[in-house]
């Protein structure tokens, strides 16, 4: 196996229409740079159109699959679509719960496990047994059914009384996708408000205990019409900030207007797969599988007389917009349009300092731009030595004292953390981490005319920021860095030059963590606008000399082609 192609495994049906199923997951992987495996669980005939017969595979075979994959192809993670009925459920979950939670990967993570509870084709017809739709009895998988038209279909299956029951899943699922019928179906019931949904999906996911995205593709409500809205709700997610590790979000995407998307559900779960399997943590995840849909959906042809399936266009990029995200408790429309300045001169290499004298050195050596960060720890460098609690004074002299150096350089000086110091003495520019968005006052920061740097790590929280409108969109931690402990894993060169390829915002992007003068170059390559650093310039010898020596590195280095 190459190091740099995870094995990713769909355990699904076949399409032999070749738009969803296996064949879009097995396009997708491919696509997406993994290495992809199939159990296929049951072979269905259908085309663009219907669905004109399902029969399950043996259990035998089945399990014959799962064995002889894990055998040599262990996976990295694994996607899970249409079950053709209770007996593969129970097998599938059995199996899974054996074989696959004991394992760890490399990173000491459970396997991901994304479920994609499939019932019924985007044509409308049935593809699971026990699904019932109008007039049927809902029966025997092992015979094929009977051709349905989608005109008049009408879900009524309750999980307790004959349906689908993915419980036995419980213990070994990390996501669950359903989309909004299928939701209904999950709970046995129809959705009824926007409003009531969150409650719903907390409880689903408390009872598989695992995270849900409910996906909003399928215009199955009022509310879903020009935006398509899906509906994440997360507990305890690994390798992310800890003020998103517990929330629920509502993601908004304009609607691609194109009636060739079969197999988009069967799509967005596999890129998650992907996604998780190639490092990413489940927010961004999930932001690149969308992003990923709807770029197969903006350029999907139909082939058959019925809706085509998705083009499959490799990492996503160049998109217009990125997903609009608001916190689930809050109006649909409480993404709060502040416009904070736009930086005056480009960032180029942006020195982080802890005092006042290496701030003095950088803004001497022609830094344009530069942040005094003071942490009140006392690591024996500091300007100020806490031993108790912090002394305010000193703090707010050391603010005063750097606000008017950037004056007299006539440099971008930042401040980190203490907004309201900054506020109150007028500095040039504040920055804030993701935690720090919450309490401070945005709208008086604005209203002030100060810059606003922000912090992101990932593509969720880089979209989450965007929409503030900062000064500069910093992006971390690029590679690996004891300057500051981080709740994230380093982002690494891949996902930075496809974080600055997916989307380019109304701002500069300034890459931080880990980077130095032997690095520089490859940052620049990836296209970013301009880069932090701490250590780089703290601990030189000569922190103006160190500035200098990076800002002339940078100023020749190769950017993006
Ligand atoms: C340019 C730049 N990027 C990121 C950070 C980190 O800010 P934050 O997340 O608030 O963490 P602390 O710096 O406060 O530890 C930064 N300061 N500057
Ligand atoms: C302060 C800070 N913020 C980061 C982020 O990712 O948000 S990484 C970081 C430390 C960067 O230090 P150095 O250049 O010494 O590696
Ligand atoms: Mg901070």
């Amino acid at each position: 196996m190459s190091a740099d192609k995870p094995i990713v495994w769909t355990i699904a049906g076949s399409d032999s229409g070749g738009g969803a199923g296996i064949q879009a997951d097995l396009a997708t992987m491919t696509d997406l740079g993994c290495h992809a495996c199939s159990v296929i669980a049951s072979v269905t005939a259908q085309n663009s159109v219907a669905v004109n017969g399902v029969e399950p595979v043996s259990e035998a075979i089945l399990l014959a699959q799962l064995d002889t994959l894990l055998a040599d192809l262990p996976p990295r993670a694994i996607k899970i679509g249409l079950l053709a009925n209770q007996r593969q459920i129970h097998l599938v979950a059995d199996w899974l719960l054996t074989h696959i939670r004991p394992l760890r990967t490399k990173e000491g993570q459970p396997i991901p496990v994304i479920l994609d509870p499939v019932m019924v084709a985007s044509c409308g017809d049935a593809l699971a047994a026990q699904v019932k739709t109008q007039g049927e009895e809902g029966e025997s998988s092992t015979q094929p059914m009977q051709s349905q038209s989608k005109q008049g279909l009408q879900m009524q299956v309750q999980p307790k009384q004959g349906g689908l029951d993915f419980t036995p899943f419980r213990g070994v699922l990390s996501l669950i996708t359903p989309n909004l019928s299928e939701f209904g179906r999950l709970l046995g019931e129809a959705t009824t408000s926007r409003d009531e949904i969150l409650p719903q999906a907390k409880m689903l996911s408390n009872q598989l205990a695992c995270h849900l995205l409910i996906t909003g593709g399928d215009k199955g409500a009022l509310w879903q019409n020009e935006w398509a809205e899906d509906l994440f709700v997360c507990n305890e997610v690994a390798h992310t900030s800890t003020i998103h590790q517990h929330r629920g979000f509502r993601l908004s995407s304009e609607r691609v207007d194109n009636p060739n998307h079969h197999g988009s559900g069967c799509t967005l779960s596999s890129a998650i797969a992907c996604f998780l399997a190639q490092g990413l943590v489940l927010h961004d995840a999930i932001l690149m599988a969308k992003a990923y849909v709807s770029q197969g959906i903006r350029f999907a042809r139909a082939v058959g007389a019925g809706a085509g399936p998705l083009a499959h266009c490799g990492w996503p990029a160049g998109l217009t917009s990125l997903p609009l995200i608001v916190d689930a408790q809050m109006p649909a429309n409480a993404a709060q349009p502040f416009n904070f300045p736009k930086l005056q001169r480009p960032i180029g290499v942006y020195p982080v300092v802890d005092r006042l004298e290496t701030l003095e050195q950088v803004l001497a050596a022609g830094a344009s731009t530069a942040q005094l960060r003071i942490k009140l720890v006392d690591d024996g460098r500091a300007d100020i030595k806490p031993v108790g609690a912090p002394d305010e004074s000193a703090l707010e002299a050391l603010i005063k004292e750097a606000i008017a150096l950037g004056r007299a350089y006539d440099a971008q000086v930042f401040i980190n953390d203490y907004w309201q110091l900054a506020l109150k003495h007028g500095a040039f520019g504040i920055h804030l981490g993701q935690e720090d968005l919450c309490s401070a006052d945005l709208e008086a920061i604005a209203k002030a005319g100060i810059a606003l740097g922000i912090s992101s790590h990932g593509v969720f929280e880089m979209a989450l920021a965007s929409q503030l409108n900062p000064s500069y969109l910093a992006l971390g931690h690029i590679f690996p860095t004891p300057t500051k402990s981080m709740p994230s894993n380093p982002q690494g060169l891949k996902h930075l030059a496809h974080m600055v390829a997916l989307w380019t915002p109304n701002c500069p992007r300034v890459a931080i963590g880990g980077i130095d003068a032997s690095r520089l170059g490859q940052v620049k390559q990836t296209g970013v606008e301009a880069v932090a650093v701490v250590r780089a310039v703290t601990q030189a010898e000569s922190p103006g000399e160190a500035y200098r020596r990076l800002a002339s590195m940078w100023e020749v280095a190769h950017g993006a082609r």
